[in-house]
């Protein structure tokens, strides 16, 4: 897959492609369906390529400064989704004060006309687009009769998503929805939104140094700026490292979010105890993907009360992961 950056990032002689455009962020069972069909309307055409458009930062945090949302996938982990599902051209246009101006016509003559050639566009049937969010599905048809392209807006994906993953009444997939699971510690439901478990990115740095006191040594993952970590909590998950050519490496683990009230701790920290294994992490890039929520976060009167629930939670993290 291509990444381009910038209004000026689509290589010369660039020839004709299938376009979807959106945030995307957690690349969710939305997503995919929508990016699924940009492929194959792709392929429907001849073997075109697709290029998806995205912005950075999120349009929020420049429309309503400090109001970024939490986020779901990093650029570059949102980058490496996409390319799994086919796309050919990831192309990140920097979202500024003056590109927040560029009014809905304009967007698609300069963008998906001149520099895309776009035969094809297929977006949510909720997309907006151009100053004030002023396009929609509608204006897109009409200004693909005038420049001859295919418009295609689709309905949003949705399913019965309860508590922890079981039935209810059906919810569509939307970013703002698994950020709120997310937010109310219901991992079980933002993976099943998401069709693979939620992941917050870092590096491990130094903690407090009392874990391995404790017989239960813990990886402090420092996690990327906004990232949308779970409620305060203990987890069972992966602890993945991405192995050369790409290949990941998932190890069994009890994650513990908070602030370790047992000893007063002040700072949030997302830990994870990787189980049977022992390595030096300090320093290394990971991820840590939540797959059950095991207990709430508790202010214990001794160590040796914590080290007892401890031992529970990686007997709880083993079932979980079964
Ligand atoms: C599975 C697991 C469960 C935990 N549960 C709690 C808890 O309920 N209350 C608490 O204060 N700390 C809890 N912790 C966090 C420990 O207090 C913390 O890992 C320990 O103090 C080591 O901190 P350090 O890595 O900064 O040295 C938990 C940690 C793990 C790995
Ligand atoms: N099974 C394991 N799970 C997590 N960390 C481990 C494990 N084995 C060894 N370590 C190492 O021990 C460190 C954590 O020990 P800990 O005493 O909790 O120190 P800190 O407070 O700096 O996190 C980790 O960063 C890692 O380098």
């Amino acid at each position: 897959m291509q990444r381009w950056r910038g209004r000026d990032g689509v290589p010369p002689g660039w020839g004709r492609c299938v376009v979807t455009i959106g945030v995307f962020d957690g690349v969710h069972r939305g997503h995919q369906q929508l990016i699924g069909r940009a492929v194959d309307r792709a392929r429907e055409l001849g073997g075109l390529p697709t290029t998806l458009i995205t912005f950075d930062p999120h349009p929020s945090e420049v429309l309503r400064p400090g109001s970024h949302p939490a986020q779901l996938t990093t650029l570059a982990r949102r980058a490496d989704l996409v390319a799994g599902l086919g796309v050919d051209a990831f192309w990140v246009l920097p979202f500024t004060t003056d590109f927040a101006r560029v009014a809905p016509d304009e967007f698609v003559h300069e963008l998906l006309v001149d520099r895309l050639h776009a035969s094809a566009v297929v977006v949510g049937r909720n997309f907006t687009y151009g100053y004030k969010a002023a396009g929609d599905v509608t204006e897109l048809q009409r200004l693909g009769q005038r420049f001859g392209f295919e418009a295609i807006g689709l309905d949003l994906v949705a399913e019965g998503v309860g508590p922890d993953g079981g039935g209810g009444p059906p919810v569509t997939f939307s970013s703002t929805y698994i950020r709120s699971a997310v937010a109310a510690g219901d991992v079980a439901g933002a993976a099943v939104a998401l069709g693979r478990p939620h992941r917050v990115e870092g590096v491990v740095v130094k903690g407090d140094q009392r874990g391995r006191e404790l017989g239960y040594p813990t990886a402090n993952v420092a996690v990327t700026a906004h990232a949308a970590v779970p409620a305060d909590g203990v987890y069972a998950g992966w602890f993945v490292r991405t192995r050369e050519g790409g290949v990941e490496e998932r190890l069994p683990t009890a994650v513990s979010v908070g602030t370790n009230p047992t000893f007063s701790g002040q700072v949030r920290t997302v830990e994870a105890f990787v189980l049977d294994h022992s390595e030096d992490f300090y320093g290394q890039r990971v991820g840590v993907d939540f797959v059950g929520r095991v207990r709430g976060m508790e202010r214990f009167d001794s160590v040796e009360e914590l080290i007892v629930a401890m031992d529970g939670d990686v007997a709880n993290t083993r079932k979980l992961l079964e």
